[in-house]
């Protein structure tokens, strides 16, 4: 197939989906034979960016604590935690979050119908922890990791909306959390009973992990993957002597819908 021919999209990954049944998004993604959509943001046409998203930037590592002065009323200071003051660099490394995008598509974008995409790439934002060197390490829970699962899952039930009867989906992130991996797998192939996991080339990553996970409590379970399934996706160690950061693929390929 020509390349030119491959038309790429960037979307707000949680609302790429048009809601209603109204005119086709001017993207006119169908007209292409083979459409590749990027769940990441500040998009420009025609470019798909696969790989994950890294930083140079340093952290502040001071231990103090900070105050920031209000400009209008200098007596009014305000005590800011190392938290907030890290979310803070990170946002200025990193540009703005989903809901301070500055790419015009994501912006003006209505979303699209689905079914419209032969391929979507879910690169998913996550906790990060696949990445080396650590340069802010410690700052996850046992809560927040849930909370990027959640996000990750809104996120893949968009990507299957978008995806026709046929096409592929490809699951990606940076971490070695397996709630965001090998969970996020489960929670795909337990749903939709049309996707499929694919064999992937080429094969460099390690199997998945299999079984499941409870915590002490009984008050949380994950489940993982069956011995076939942990064969079918890539988990790349940091550990191993691949040399690699913490990274995880899952190829899905998707069949007939039921609706
Ligand atoms: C792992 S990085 C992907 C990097 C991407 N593959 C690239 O090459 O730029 C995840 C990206 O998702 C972005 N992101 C966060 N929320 C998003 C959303 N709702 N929709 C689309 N992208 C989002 C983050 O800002 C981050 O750049």
């Amino acid at each position: 197939m020509d390349l030119n021919c491959i038309k790429a999209y960037k979307l707000d990954a949680l609302k790429s989906v048009r809601k209603t049944n109204e005119a086709k998004y001017i993207g006119e993604a169908g007209s292409c034979t083979d459409a590749i959509v990027t769940l990441a943001e500040d998009s420009e046409p025609c470019i798909n960016k696969v790989d994950a998203g890294t930083t140079n930037a340093s952290e502040d590592s001071s231990t103090t604590s900070v105050v920031q002065t209000d400009n209008k009323k200098t007596d009014d200071k305000r005590y800011v935690s190392k938290a907030d003051l890290r979310k803070n660099l990170r946002r200025m490394r990193n540009g703005p979050g989903r809901n301070n995008c500055s790419g015009g598509r994501v912006e003006n974008s209505k979303g699209f119908l689905p079914n419209s995409f032969d391929r979507v790439l879910l690169d998913a934002p996550c906790s990060a922890l696949g990445l080396r060197p650590r340069l802010f390490a410690g700052e996850e829970t046992l809560e927040s990791l849930r909370n990027h699962a959640t996000y990750q899952r809104r996120m893949f039930d968009q990507a299957v909306k978008l995806v026709r009867p046929g096409g592929v989906i490809v699951y990606s992130t940076c971490t070695i959390n397996p709630g965001e991996n090998e969970a996020l797998v489960r929670y795909a192939l337990d749903k939709y009973k049309f996707l499929s996991l694919g064999s992937q080339h080429p094969k460099v990553g390690g199997p998945g992990i299999v079984g499941s996970f409870e915590l002490s409590t009984k008050k949380y379970t994950e489940e993982w993957l069956t011995k076939h399934e942990s064969q079918l996706v890539q988990r790349f160690d940091p550990s191993s002597t691949l040399d690699t950061i913490g990274f995880f693929i899952a190829k899905f390929d998707v069949g007939q819908k039921d609706d």
